[in-house]
């Protein structure tokens, strides 16, 4: 799954800034002094107002919507969450639909989930983050974190330390001449070797498989997109293009830890869905998970950093509460599975210069918790968006 590569390689320096490259098309924006008397001008203008992204209206937590998806059937939107902003749609799927989506997933195969490739390239960066030229614990837990997305505790790198005899006084520190020995082949190996043996380490563990609605001549997948037409709003355009979703399992133990499901735009990287190279950024507007079972204990969905008052990537990673497997409850907000239920919720902002794809929202930070017991089904739609609206409605 390369994409996940990208997401994380990329998502870490992207957040907080705003420097989207707003030159070029931008369309020209009629400011208040720009209002024209003559009608047939003001005619002439309306026809030329670009087609915007939408967004639906929270209100406020516990805001109730009744809304028409599908013919003889009624749903309602609720308002979990404002920030971020996150819906639930209970029953959005009903007990039927849940099992033939779990069934065209059996049938097409589920593969295990992967974010990362360990390999033995010398690319581990050692993240000294206060400078004491030593690595604490907590230093190392990031720096392989970082570098394999691999999630390990303080006895789990002791362990590291003790079979490879990094850290002979064991005071816990890596001082400059114990991680001269430190030989990154060594470490790789060990790594994929712990994980091997010990898949609850990694960030994700669970199995997946994509189903592609133009190859899949399925009228429940027809169906899907025609509520999500109704459900979102967006240009059809969006709704029709990249419409290949994820069919995910989790069996005892598995979990996905906290991630964004889309990256900022700082570098201006072409985003994944448009360009075939790896040099990419992924860029999903919305998600739109589906809880395809219920679950007899945990697997909640679980947003670490909702509600904050402000947000740090670096506090964020520090304080550990990635890692769902371990610091599930630590989260902010989790929101229950339960069959058929709908989860929404925009991963981006709108622009308001442009009306389209706006900065990242870090608030939107999540995570799979740990299914304690019975398995967990999902379903995965995200709508893709970029900075360039004429590709995206092409
Ligand atoms: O399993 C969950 O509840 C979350 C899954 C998720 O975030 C993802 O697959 O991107
Ligand atoms: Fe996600």
């Amino acid at each position: 799954d390369d994409e996940k590569v990208d997401l994380k390689e990329h998502a870490e320096h992207f957040y907080g800034s705003n420097q989207d490259n707003k030159d070029g098309d931008c369309p020209e924006s009629d400011g208040e002094n720009g209002i024209s008397e003559e009608s047939d001008t003001t005619l002439e203008r309306e026809k030329e107002v670009p087609v915007k992204l939408t967004r639906l209206d929270g209100v406020q937590v516990g805001h109730i919507q009744e809304i028409n998806l599908t013919p003889g059937r009624s749903h309602s939107l609720h308002t979990v969450n404002m920030k971020p902003l996150i819906f639930e749609i209970p029953d959005f799927f009903s007990n039927e639909e849940c099992q033939h989506i779990i069934r065209l997933g059996q049938e097409q195969g589920l593969e295990v989930s992967s974010t990362h490739q360990i390999t033995a390239d010398n690319t581990l960066r050692l993240l000294d983050t206060n400078g004491d030229q030593r690595l604490s614990l907590q230093e190392m837990r990031r720096t392989i974190e970082d570098g394999y997305d691999i999630y390990l505790n303080d006895d789990d790198i002791r362990e590291m330390y003790f079979r490879l005899k990094l850290d002979p006084n064991q005071d816990d520190f890596i001082s400059r001449s114990e991680s001269s020995g430190l030989k990154v082949r060594q470490l790789a190996a060990y790594i994929k070797d712990l994980v091997s043996k010990n898949p609850i380490k990694k960030s994700r563990y669970s199995e997946q498989t994509w189903i592609y609605p133009d190859r899949t001549k399925d009228d429940l997948v027809a169906e899907f997109q025609r509520r999500l037409l109704k459900l979102t709003r967006l240009p059809e355009q969006l709704i029709n293009k990249y419409s290949f979703f994820q069919v995910v399992k989790y069996g005892p133990h598995g979990h996905y830890n906290a991630h964004l499901d889309s990256a900022g735009d700082t570098k201006g990287l072409p985003c994944c869905h448009l360009v075939t190279t790896k040099k990419c950024r992924i860029c999903r507007y919305m998600t739109i998970m589906v809880y395809l079972n219920d679950v007899e204990e945990g697997g909640e969905t679980a947003f670490v950093v909702a509600n904050n008052d402000t947000f740090s990537d670096q506090t964020l990673r520090n304080s550990g509460n990635i890692n769902l497997n371990n610091h599930c409850r630590e989260s902010k907000l989790h929101v229950r599975p339960q069959k058929g239920k709908a989860v929404i919720w925009y991963n981006h902002f709108i622009d308001e210069e442009t009306g389209w794809f706006g900065d990242v929202d870090n608030f939107t930070w999540h995570g799979g918790c740990p299914v304690i017991k019975g398995e967990k089904w999902i379903m995965n739609r995200w709508i893709c968006a970029s900075n360039d609206r004429e590709v995206d409605l092409a």
